[in-house]
């Protein structure tokens, strides 16, 4: 299966990816892009199958692009998620000191789920953002300078680079949710004990208690929001978009069906932007 994700080889999208083909027998034959936009648009051009994209750090949040490319692109669906432990390391060229280091490069996610770590061990180091964390190593690789990677535990050795530093994310339970996009409609169905989600998007009326009044049949149906996100509508400033992810699974008639159902009489607009398994390792209670 052709799939798209952030390049060059060694993201951690890639691992992602690795650690989903893996938990569902899949075969990856994989195809890397410089920014997740085009990861994206990849998939809408049929260039890719699927596209595996982060949606959302445990530190750091969600990733704007990924939302609002779900938000605004038609006949893209959520067909799975992945949740990956992220750790990060401090890749350089051999030999390197950490008081020569100049500058850190990495993806701005990166530097943030690590900068407690830099402030304290590399205060003179200039951040750099990269396109990706693996690309942050091949210009380390390629540069005359005493410079540093933050990137994956697997990510430096294949450019050549020394692991200067272990663990440098600020949070232990760092960890990034990510989903799998495709064209197709949803093909796996509910096992039996399986947890699932239904992520949706809507717009509401700008009056006292719309947001309210449209949630209110989630709440009559007992049904347990696992997230609710805002997004500019892009009109105008102060004009929100809401996205919500809700326990459970809109394929079958039931809570999650009728909930839905009333919620689309009462919003200004309703888009259903995948129902699917819930990943292991996604906050659920264990
Ligand atoms: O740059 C990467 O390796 C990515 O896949 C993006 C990213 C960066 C940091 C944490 C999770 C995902």
């Amino acid at each position: 299966m052709r799939v798209g994700v952030l390049g060059p080889e060694g993201t951690f999208s890639q691992m992602a990816a690795e650690q989903y083909a893996r938990r569902r027998h899949l075969n990856f034959q994989f195809f890397y892009f410089p920014d997740l936009a085009r990861v994206m648009k990849a998939l809408v051009q049929d260039q890719v199958e699927l596209a595996i994209v982060p949606v959302e750090n445990s530190q750091e949040g969600s990733l704007s692009t990924t939302l609002d490319f779900l938000l605004w692109q038609d006949g893209v669906q959520i067909q799975d998620e992945e949740v990956l432990a992220v750790r990060h390391w401090l890749w350089g060229k051999p030999g390197t000191r950490l008081d020569q280091i100049s500058a850190v490069l990495s993806h701005h996610q990166a530097l943030a789920q690590c900068q407690g770590w830099l402030n304290r061990r590399l205060p003179q180091a200039i951040k750099v953002l990269t396109t990706s964390t693996s690309e942050a190593c091949a210009k380390v690789a390629k540069s005359e300078e005493s410079l540093a990677a933050i990137a994956a535990p697997v990510a430096g050795a294949a450019y050549g680079l020394e692991a200067l530093a272990e663990d440098l994310q600020d949070n232990k339970n760092n960890a990034t949710r990510f989903l799998v996009l495709g064209k197709g409609s949803q093909s796996l169905r509910p096992q039996p004990g399986e947890k699932w989600k239904t992520s949706i998007a809507f717009g509401t009326p700008h009056e006292p208690g719309a947001l309210y009044r449209a949630l209110e049949p989630l709440a009559r149906q007992g049904l347990n929001l696992c997230k609710i996100e805002s997004r500019p509508a892009k009109r105008k400033l102060g004009e929100y978009i809401f996205l919500v992810d809700i326990e459970g699974c809109s394929l079958e008639p039931g809570p999650v069906s009728q909930g839905l159902i009333e919620l689309m009489g009462r919003a200004a607009w309703v888009k259903m932007l995948g129902c699917y398994p819930a990943a292991p390792g996604g906050g659920e209670d264990e």
